[in-house]
């Protein structure tokens, strides 16, 4: 019997270490899958950081309000050959919540874009001699200007009207060929703290190497985008790709919120539009709604985001075939996702 107890006790005793070997691997694993998880985990923490800010933003919709209080966005853009690209940027304003939405454009450009929409506002005054003056007299009703979609490469006349803006301190995003303009001229924007560059990799690339009078170095973009802000003197620069980077010379956030694979024209079109409105909320907040981030990047992460998630929420519905319009269908939605929930 002492021997049947002697084995029983040694199995006993195999089977505990059984049991310490099973929990000790189970401690490893579990420690294991949440290291593996952490870069996402705090990757995400981060976006819902920053998205917590852009909701603080957002202006509260009262009964008390006036027209044209949540914002009177002005699109220099619209040409013989470009119509849509104002058109997705000004509606879009309009759809993110802008009261009012203004183009300027050539004259040919403005019937074709008043008949894609009774909601926008059209000035074709892109081609008449007196353009400087037709659009300055609108500068003192507009919160945020956006520039260069569909613009085609017109530089005296924009010089003039960014300079205008500039002195009655009205945020001004320069996209697409406003973007060429900053190229021959940088000084035109240089400085100005409520400047926004929202540059595809293209364009980047241009304003970068003009800049550094040498090539980019490609594997890097974290620190050219850095560099292309300090030398613009510390203008907030949005470099738009698989991630969007944003930065205001002194750190850099990105945004990668899922999109899709789909790569249609006319997504920096809504982007710029969008953030025509975010920046005049963001600047109506003040930096103290949006602590230690400085307010434009605030905005610039809302519009970004707001992008991506219109182009996943339209991919979702319209694959292959999804276009800028799906997109701009999608952004009362997306908006109510990202920044009312
Ligand atoms: N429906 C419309 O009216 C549209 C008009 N658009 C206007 O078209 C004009 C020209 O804009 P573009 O964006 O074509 O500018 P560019 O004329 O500078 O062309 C950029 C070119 O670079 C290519 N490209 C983009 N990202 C790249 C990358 N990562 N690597 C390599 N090549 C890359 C693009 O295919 C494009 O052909 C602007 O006025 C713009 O606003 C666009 O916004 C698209 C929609
Ligand atoms: N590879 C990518 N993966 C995911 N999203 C992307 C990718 N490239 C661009 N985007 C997104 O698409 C939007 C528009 O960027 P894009 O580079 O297409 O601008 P663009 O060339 O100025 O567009 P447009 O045709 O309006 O001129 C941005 O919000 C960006 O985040
Ligand atoms: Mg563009």
């Amino acid at each position: 019997s002492r021997t049947r107890k002697g084995a029983a006790h040694a199995s006993d005793a195999r089977s505990d270490v059984l049991q310490y070997l099973r929990s000790l691997m189970l401690f490893i694993s579990s420690v294991f899958e949440r290291y593996c998880s952490l870069g996402s985990t705090s990757h995400r923490g981060m976006d819902d950081d920053i998205l917590s800010l852009v909701k603080s933003i957002v202006p509260p919709l009262t009964s008390k309000k006036h027209k044209g209080q949540d914002g009177r966005i002005g699109i220099i853009g619209g040409c013989q050959d470009y119509t849509g690209a104002p058109y997705f940027a000004a509606i879009s304003a309009l759809k993110v919540g802008a009261d009012l939405s203004h183009v300027f454009c050539t004259k040919d450009a403005a019937t074709v874009i008043k008949s894609y929409s009774p909601e926008l506002i059209v000035h074709p005054v892109l081609d008449s001699p007196n353009a400087v003056e037709e659009i300055e007299k609108w500068l003192p009703r507009l919160h945020g200007l956006v520039v260069g979609p569909g613009l085609g490469r017109e530089d005296l006349l924009l010089k003039t009207v960014i300079e205008k803006c500039k002195a009655r301190d009205i945020p001004i995003v320069i996209d697409a060929d406003g973007l060429w303009l900053v190229t021959q001229q940088p000084s035109v924007i240089q400085g100005y703290q409520k400047g926004i560059l929202t540059p595809n990799f293209m364009e980047f690339t241009r304003l970068y190497e003009a800049l550094h009078h040498e090539p980019m170095d490609g594997s890097d973009h974290q620190r050219s985008v850095m560099q292309l802000s300090v030398a613009m003197g510390n203008l907030t620069l949005v470099l738009k790709g698989e991630q969007d980077l944003i930065t205001d010379g002194s750190k850099v956030i990105s945004c990668s919120i899922e999109g899709s694979g789909r790569r249609c024209g006319g997504q920096g079109d809504l982007l710029s539009g969008s953030m025509g409105v975010l920046a005049h909320w963001a600047h109506d907040a003040g930096e103290k709604k949006t602590i230690h981030l400085k307010t434009l990047l605030v905005a610039a992460f809302g519009a970004c985001s707001l992008t991506r998630q219109c182009n996943s929420q339209a991919f979702q519905q319209h694959g292959r075939s999804t276009t800028t319009s799906d997109m701009i269908q999608e952004i009362g939605s997306a908006f109510k996702k990202l920044f009312e929930s």
